[in-house]
């Protein structure tokens, strides 16, 4: 089991340029109990292949042994408000695979509040630093100096939190979907953590359109074929991951009131079709409402309505503003962005 979970991740990786796409494991990876098995795999794998590397970089930063025995368990409920705060945040990825230089910069000093519940999207250019933005977020990938108040989140220092508490705390949804081995069920794949009801469960594939898609090949308990799935449905199998993520967590909040919380999503959209696009973006502003959220995002229609966006570039912030007033702005970077892809 343990050897198919780590090759079907495995896979999705090779496949794959995007520093957060290395994160497409993240949701199995957030609910522990394989996570040191999968990593003592990977570290043992030996080759040369570029997409090894770079995975052998993402492990690196993972290893609980490392870091997480000394850390920090955040409150119990933490994060509730959504306060995200970088304060002049570097990071680069060590590139010793890589010729003719030893290192990548990946953030450039980025300062930048995000505030309770906002809805912010993080735009840019092709290898801008966008994925590494979200990469920083879950710790996968470490800010190069610390002064001590590096990134804050609800209060809380982010280098002192252990990370696969922070990655069962932050609920995330990655470019690719990572699934278990085929034969494991539709309920198994959905709620990774098994801790969801079978009605929640319906609830969630009902929100993101897939409960008659699920009926038709013979209901939650039938084992699933990955393959048989569009790109698509695939996303929207993610989005109801993180949905049941965000019940699981309503209902253990001790006052049953509605919280907050942290959603980040990494080009969630990028292979659905406008319907279901439109399906998807009406989940997350009704579902996560009170959550911050934090949204990498090529298709700027998408994000026209949030509340915030940031343009990144080489590594840096270049813009930060409202999306549809930039986008009408002559001059803005973002404005450039969206008439660029209207041509
Ligand atoms: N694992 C890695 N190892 C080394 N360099 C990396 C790694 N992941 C990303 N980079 C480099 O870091 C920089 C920022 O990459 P990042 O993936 O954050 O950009 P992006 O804006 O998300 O790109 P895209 O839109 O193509 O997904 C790029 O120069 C990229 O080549």
């Amino acid at each position: 089991m343990l050897l198919a979970v780590a090759l079907t991740t495995l896979a999705v990786r090779l496949h794959s340029n995007s520093a957060f796409a290395g994160a497409a494991l993240y949701s199995l990876l957030s609910f522990g109990e394989n996570l040191a098995g999968i990593v003592l795999y990977w570290t043992s794998l030996e080759t040369s292949l570029g997409a090894i590397a770079r995975l052998k970089t993402f492990n690196d930063t993972v290893k609980p042994e490392d870091r997480d025995g000394e850390s920090i368990i955040p409150p119990e409920h933490w994060p509730t408000r959504g306060v995200v705060e970088l304060k002049g945040v570097s990071a680069t990825y060590s590139s010793e695979h890589d010729e003719g230089s030893t290192t990548r910069l990946a953030s450039h000093n980025i300062h930048l509040t995000i505030n309770s519940g906002e809805k912010v999207a993080i735009c840019g250019r092709t290898g801008s630093g966008k994925s590494s933005f979200i990469a920083l977020l879950l710790k996968l990938l470490d800010p190069t100096s610390t002064t001590a108040e590096d990134i804050v989140i609800d209060g809380q220092l982010l280098q002192h939190i252990n990370r696969s508490e922070l990655r069962q705390r932050i609920i995330a949804v990655p470019q690719e979907t990572v699934f278990l081995p085929d034969g494991s069920t539709f309920q198994a794949n959905l709620d990774v953590s098994e801790e969801a009801t079978r009605e929640e469960c319906e609830a969630v594939l009902t929100a993101v359109g897939l409960w008659e898609f699920v009926q038709d090949r013979g209901g939650l308990d039938a084992g699933m074929n990955a393959s048989t799935f569009s790109s698509g449905q695939r996303q929207l199998m993610s989005l109801g991951r993180a949905l049941i993520r965000r019940s699981i967590r309503q209902r253990k909040h001790a006052t049953g009131a509605e919280h907050g919380g942290i959603l980040l999503l990494d080009e969630v959209s990028s292979s659905v079709d406008q319907e279901t696009e439109r399906v998807m973006q009406h989940t997350i502003k009704t579902e996560f409402k009170n959550y911050t959220v934090i949204a990498v995002a090529h298709r700027l229609d998408m994000v026209m309505d949030f509340d915030k966006v940031v343009v990144m570039d080489t590594g840096k912030i270049v813009e930060i503003g409202v999306p549809a007033v930039l986008a009408q702005e002559a001059g803005s970077k973002f404005g450039d962005l969206v008439r660029a892809r209207n041509e």
